[in-house]
Formats: structure tokens, C-alpha cells, sequence
């Protein structure tokens, strides 16, 4: 090693320039597989935050208040929405959902990546809001049947709940054209590595590394 460079004197740390956090959204008919690679996301990736929403919907079997969902009455959501408390909100299976505001854009600026399991609905309005921050993913299914095999092996919603999410699958699938990626999660691992592959890409987006600028300035003089 003593014939390398001495890259001691630099004033940066090249690893760590900083950069702007992102807002990655991921989206799908219900029982693709998003909250599953969501969560294989969140294992792997120390510098992403799932934002937890709120919702009227009941809890299933395992999950948790305040990490997989804020649980809240109709009245709660109602007066959240009257002190525009949400960055986004929408009707979704006759439960309302919602992303709660917290600190997502002191975050951003800060380089805190964002992690959204929301619909079409919720993706379009934080396009609205902020398109240079957002990027969407959508993931399908390899086919319909494998999709209610899914929802079905699942064993987590009645066979009604079952049936009237296989029926809004279409319309939902019909917003695939809507986001900047679509993924095709037939085998879990390999979806996984190209949702992951996508988040490393956009984080080194140009205009999302606003660190460049000093360190160019610098490295021409
Ligand atoms: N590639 C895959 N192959 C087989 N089963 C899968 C695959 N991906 C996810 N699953 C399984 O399919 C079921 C539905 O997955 P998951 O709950 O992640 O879907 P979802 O899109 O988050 O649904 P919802 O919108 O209703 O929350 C789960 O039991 C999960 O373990
Ligand atoms: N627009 C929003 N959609 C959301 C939000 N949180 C979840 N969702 C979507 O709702 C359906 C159903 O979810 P489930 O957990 O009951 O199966 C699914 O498509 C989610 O992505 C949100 O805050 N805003």
C-alpha cells in the first residue's frame, strides 16, 4: 500500500457527500407483496424509515400500533384530516388511510430516505406535492390466480375481504403506467435485489447529491 496516493489532506469524505433524502414509494394490488419487500427493505437498509400511517381499518392478527399501522377511530381521522394533519389521505377498501405529516421534509433535507406502502391514490398526491423527492414503484403479480393463491395462503382476511380485494386488483393494476418503475415479484428474492438496486440508483441521483456542488467547486479550484 505505500505507493498509493495520500487522500489524507482531502476536506472530504468522498463516501459521505451529502445528499438529499428520497421518498420511495412502493405500491401494488393488494396480496402482491409489498409489505412483505417492504419489510425485507427495512432489515437490510440502515438509512430508510417506514412512514407508518394511519388508518380506520382494524388491526390483523400481528400487527402492532404505532409500527405497522396507527390504529384510529373514525373520529380521530376525521379531526387529523380537519387539522390537515396528513401529507396525503384516500378512501382504500371503505377504510381511510393517511400518511401523518411528522417531520418528513426537515428529513428529507437532512438525507433521511422515506419508505411509503400506499396506493395509487396516496402516490399521486405526493407527486403533487413534491415530484423531485418521489419515486414510485410498482410491483405485479405474476398472474391473477397466483395473486389470490396469495391473498388466500395469507389466511389473514375473511374470504369476503378476499374477494372484494380481487376485485379492485384490475382497476388498481390500471395505475401501473403512473410510476417511474414496475417490478414483477414472481420469485421474492429476485424482486427484492431490483427494488433494492432502484433505491441505490436514485440515492445517487445528480440533483439529489447536493454535496457535489461544494466538492466540485473545490476539486477545479
Ligand atoms: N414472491 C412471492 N411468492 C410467494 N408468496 C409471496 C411472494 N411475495 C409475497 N408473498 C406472500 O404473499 C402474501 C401477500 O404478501 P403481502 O402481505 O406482502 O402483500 P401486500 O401487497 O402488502 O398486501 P396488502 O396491500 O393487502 O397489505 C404474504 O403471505 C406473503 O408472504
Ligand atoms: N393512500 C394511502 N394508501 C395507503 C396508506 N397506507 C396503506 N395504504 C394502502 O392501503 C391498501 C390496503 O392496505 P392494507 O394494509 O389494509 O392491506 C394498500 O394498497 C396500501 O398500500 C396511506 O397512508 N395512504
Amino acid at each position: 500500500m505505500a505507493d498509493m496516493p495520500d487522500s489524507s489532506s482531502h476536506s472530504h469524505d468522498t463516501d459521505t457527500l451529502h445528499r438529499r433524502g428520497l421518498m420511495f414509494i412502493l405500491s401494488s394490488p393488494s396480496g402482491a407483496g409489498k409489505t412483505t419487500l417492504s419489510r425485507m427493505l427495512l432489515a437490510s437498509e440502515e438509512e430508510i424509515m417506514l412512514s407508518v400511517s394511519a388508518t380506520t381499518r382494524p388491526p390483523r392478527e400481528g400487527e402492532v400500533d404505532g409500527k405497522d399501522y396507527h390504529f384510529v377511530s373514525n373520529e380521530e381521522f376525521d379531526r387529523l384530516v380537519e387539522e390537515d394533519g396528513f401529507y396525503e389521505w384516500a378512501p382504500v377498501f371503505g377504510n381511510r388511510y393517511g400518511t401523518p405529516k411528522g417531520h418528513i421534509r426537515e428529513g428529507l433535507k437532512r438525507g433521511q430516505d422515506y419508505l411509503f406502502d400506499i396506493d395509487w391514490q396516496g402516490t399521486q398526491q405526493l407527486y403533487q406535492k413534491d415530484q423531485q423527492d418521489t419515486v414510485s414503484v410498482f410491483i405485479l403479480p405474476p398472474s391473477l390466480d397466483e395473486l389470490h393463491r396469495r391473498l388466500t395462503a395469507r389466511a389473514l382476511d375473511s374470504e369476503e375481504v378476499v374477494n372484494s380485494r380481487m376485485e379492485r386488483a384490475r382497476a388498481e393494476i390500471s395505475h401501473w403506467a403512473e410510476y417511474d418503475y414496475v417490478v414483477i415479484n414472481d420469485n421474492v428474492d429476485a424482486c427484492f435485489t431490483k427494488v433494492r438496486e432502484i433505491l441505490h440508483a436514485e440515492r445517487m441521483k445528480r440533483t439529489r447529491q447536493t454535496g457535489l456542488i461544494p466538492f466540485v467547486r473545490e476539486l477545479m479550484g
